[in-house]
């Protein structure tokens, strides 16, 4: 961070819509708003084709918007390229250097195009790969080619870094290398964005998380905040008698098994066992949950799905 970016979210991203084939053609982002700071992660999760790339591509300035407003450090990443792109590092699904020059000799390469590069020794050990600098890039395996790829990225000391899909491929110990190096460049200031499909990862790593679904974010906050917004659940088989009214829930019934959504999950629970032991109720296959990450991205991701499901289960309004 340098005196001028000090103070300033590093990127800030407001009414961002995307169209693919002019503005009458296919809308891959709908009007999305975020920004992250200096020293921040901000994992975006979404489902396939929800929009993710189509939105970070026109952060990493290689695509206009259609409208809205990018700013990175302060600069438009499209008209101020030249300005913005030195001070980013940008890792992309698939790296595609020469396969023919050996881990070092990628590295210089693309050192050589940076102004003022880390030592390319450093960047390699940042990844793990020095002892395979000599080893040419086609022999590496999927996973060592993605932590190339992220070195590439980090050579440039980049005060904001894109990072897609980064442990994709990993194996489970490069994958926590690659989780605390991405710690350590958060703690040394660094603002990054990851795109992912690990839920489990974006909880561990992330600040906040954004969640896309057909263009638009429709979830977004830290893990707590997302989480606090669903319901926990509880499932059992239904059983022969009506179910009561429960305060402050939303209860589906289907032939087979009974779902009560609640905010209040020992309030819910105390108040359906007392209801089954009054009656020697025997409550099958009971089981009770609090939200988490995935539920809650589950939630979204199959709201249509559920909406057309509303045809075949009861479901009563019971608050
Ligand atoms: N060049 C293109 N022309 C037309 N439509 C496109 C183009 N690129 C992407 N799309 C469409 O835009 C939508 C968003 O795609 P995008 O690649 O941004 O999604 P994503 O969230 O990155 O998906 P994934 O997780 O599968 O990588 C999809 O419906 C996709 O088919």
């Amino acid at each position: 961070m340098n005196a001028a970016t000090a103070g300033t979210p590093a990127i800030t991203v407001d009414a961002l819509r995307r169209s693919y084939g002019g503005r009458r053609g296919f809308e891959a982002v709908r009007g999305i708003d975020f920004r992250v700071d200096h020293g921040e992660v901000l994992a975006v999760l979404g489902t396939n084709g929800a929009g993710k790339t189509s939105a970070m591509e026109v952060v990493e300035g290689v695509a206009a918007p259609t409208s809205g407003r990018v700013r990175v450090l302060g600069y438009d990443p499209w008209a101020d390229r030249a300005a913005a792109r030195p001070r980013m590092g940008i890792m992309l699904q698939s790296g595609g250097f020469p396969s023919d020059l050996t881990v070092v000799e990628t590295a210089r390469m693309w050192a050589g195009t940076l102004s003022e590069p880390r030592p390319v020794a450093e960047g390699l050990e940042m990844v793990n790969l020095q002892q395979r600098a000599g080893t040419p890039v086609k022999q590496l395996s999927g996973g060592e080619r993605r932590r190339l790829d992220l070195a590439l990225s980090l050579l440039g000391n980049p005060e904001v870094l894109l990072l897609d899909e980064p442990t994709t491929g990993l194996d489970p110990e490069s994958r926590r290398n690659t989780w605390r190096l991405i710690s350590r460049l958060r703690a040394a200031g660094t603002a990054i964005v990851l795109t992912m499909h690990y839920l489990h990862e974006a909880e561990e790593l992330a600040d906040r998380i954004a969640i896309l679904h057909c263009g638009a974010i429709v979830r977004s906050g830290s893990v707590a905040e997302i989480v606090a917004e669903h319901p926990s659940r509880i499932t059992f088989a239904t059983p022969p008698v009506a179910i009561p009214e429960l305060a402050g829930s939303t209860v589906h019934t289907s032939a087979t098994t009974t779902t009560v959504h609640t905010a209040d999950l020992q309030g819910t629970l105390t108040e359906l066992l007392s209801w089954a032991a009054e009656r020697g109720i025997r409550l099958e296959s009971l089981r009770a949950s609090t939200a988490s990450l995935e539920s809650a991205f589950l939630a979204v991701a199959g709201e249509e799905h559920a909406a057309s499901a509303h045809d075949t289960t009861h479901e009563r309004s019971l608050s």
